[in-house]
C-alpha cells in the first residue's frame, strides 16, 4: 500500500513505514498543492502536521485512503466528521509532545514573572540594569489557572506544582466532582473566576467554534492586573491586537504566544516592538524528544489501520 507523508517526521519511523509499504516522504508537499493533490490521489495513507489542510479539494482527491495520521494533536486543520463520512480514521499523537508543551508552559511562566529576560544587550554593553529589574516575581505560591485540564493541562499542572505553584483549573467537558480533579490536587473552577484568581493563565483548549476568541478585549481586561497568559493552544482563541494593546498599556505582566491565527504570522502586525512579549514560531510541542515519539506513535497506529 501507499502512505503519503506530507511534512516532517523522524527518519526512523519514516523507515520503520517504509519497510513494510510504499512511502512517499516529501516534506515539501505542504506547500506545492498540485504535487500533493496527485499523490493524495493515490495515498491508502495520509501521513499530516499542522500546516496540511485536510478538508475540500484535498479530501476529496483521497478516493482511496482509508486513515490520516496526525503527527501532532490539535485537530483544526482536518476536516474530521468529513474523513469520517469518507470512512478514513483520524489517528491524532494524542499526548506524545505534551511534556514539551508543558514545560514550555512553566519556563516561559517563570521567565515573564521574574522578567529579567530582556536584559541580555544592556549587561553585555555594560549598563547593569539592575534598578529596573528589582521587582521580579517568583513562580512558588502564585497561582496557575489552566484554561483545557485534558493531557497536555494536567501535566502542566504537575510541573507546576513541583515548583511550588497553586493550579486552578476550568474544563467545559470535566464536572467540578470529576476524580482527576482529586487526585492532582487542582482545584476546578468556573472561566470567570479562574481569570479573576490566576497570575498565569495557560490555554489547553482545542480550538473549535466555542473557543475561538475565547479570550477577547473584555476576558483580558478582567485578568489580574500584572498577571501572565501563555497561548499554546491555538491562535484563534485569543484576540491578538487586544493582547497587544493589554501588553502596551502595562495592564498585563507578560504573555507568551506560540500560535497565531494567521501562520507564518506576517510581519508589521500589532507585536511588533511588543513589550513583556515572548514569540516563538509554533514549537512548543516540538522538541526532539517530542517528534521521535509523535512519528513513532504515528507510525505504528498507521501500520495497525493499515493491518
Ligand atoms: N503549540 C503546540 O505545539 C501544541 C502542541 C500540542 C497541542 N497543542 C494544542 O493544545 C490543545 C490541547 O491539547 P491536549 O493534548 O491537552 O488536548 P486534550 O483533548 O487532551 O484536552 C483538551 C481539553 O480541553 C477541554 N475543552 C474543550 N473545549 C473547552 C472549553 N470551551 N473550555 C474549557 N475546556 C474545554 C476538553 O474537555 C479537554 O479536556 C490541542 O487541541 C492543540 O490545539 C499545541
Ligand atoms: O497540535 C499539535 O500537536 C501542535 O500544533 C504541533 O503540531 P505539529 O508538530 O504537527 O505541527
Amino acid at each position: 500500500m501507499k502512505i503519503v507523508i506530507t511534512e516532517f517526521m523522524d527518519a526512523p519511523a519514516v523507515a520503520q513505514l517504509a519497510a513494510r509499504h510504499e512511502v512517499v516522504y516529501d516534506p515539501t508537499l505542504v506547500d506545492d498543492p498540485a504535487r500533493l493533490h496527485a499523490q493524495a490521489a493515490l495515498a491508502d495513507a495520509l501521513v499530516v502536521r499542522n500546516r496540511t489542510q485536510v478538508r475540500g479539494e484535498l479530501l476529496a482527491t483521497l478516493g482511496r485512503c482509508r486513515v490520516v495520521g496526525r503527527l501532532g494533536v490539535g485537530l483544526d486543520n482536518i476536516d474530521v466528521p468529513g474523513c469520517e463520512a469518507r470512512g478514513i480514521a483520524v489517528i491524532p499523537a494524542t499526548g506524545a509532545n505534551a511534556l514539551s508543551v508543558a514545560e514550555y508552559v512553566v519556563a516561559t511562566a517563570m521567565l515573564l514573572l521574574r522578567g529579567a529576560y530582556q536584559a541580555s544587550a544592556q549587561v553585555a554593553a555594560g549598563a547593569w540594569p539592575r534598578p529596573a529589574l528589582i521587582n521580579g516575581r517568583e513562580a512558588g505560591g502564585k497561582t496557575l489557572g489552566l484554561v483545557g485540564f485534558g493531557a497536555i493541562g494536567q501535566l502542566t499542572a504537575r510541573l507546576a506544582q513541583g515548583i511550588g505553584m497553586r493550579v486552578i483549573a476550568s474544563d467545559a467537558a470535566l464536572g467540578a466532582g470529576h476524580p482527576v480533579y482529586r487526585d492532582t490536587g487542582v482545584a476546578p473552577v468556573g472561566l470567570d473566576e479562574l481569570v479573576a484568581q490566576a497570575d498565569v493563565v495557560s490555554l489547553h483548549v482545542p480550538l473549535v467554534d466555542s473557543t475561538r476568541h475565547l479570550f477577547d478585549a473584555r476576558r483580558l481586561a478582567a485578568m489580574k492586573p500584572g498577571a501572565v497568559l501563555i497561548n499554546t493552544a491555538r491562535g484563534g482563541i485569543v484576540d491578538e491586537p487586544a493582547l497587544a494593546a493589554a501588553l502596551r498599556e502595562g495592564r498585563l505582566g507578560g504573555a507568551a504566544v506560540d500560535v497565531f491565527a494567521d501562520e507564518p504570522l506576517p510581519g508589521g502586525g500589532a507585536f511588533v516592538d511588543c513589550p513583556r512579549l515572548v514569540l516563538t514560531p509554533h514549537i512548543a510541542g516540538l522538541s526532539v524528544e517530542a517528534n521521535e515519539r509523535v512519528s513513532s506513535m504515528i507510525a505504528q497506529r498507521v501500520l495497525e489501520a493499515l493491518g
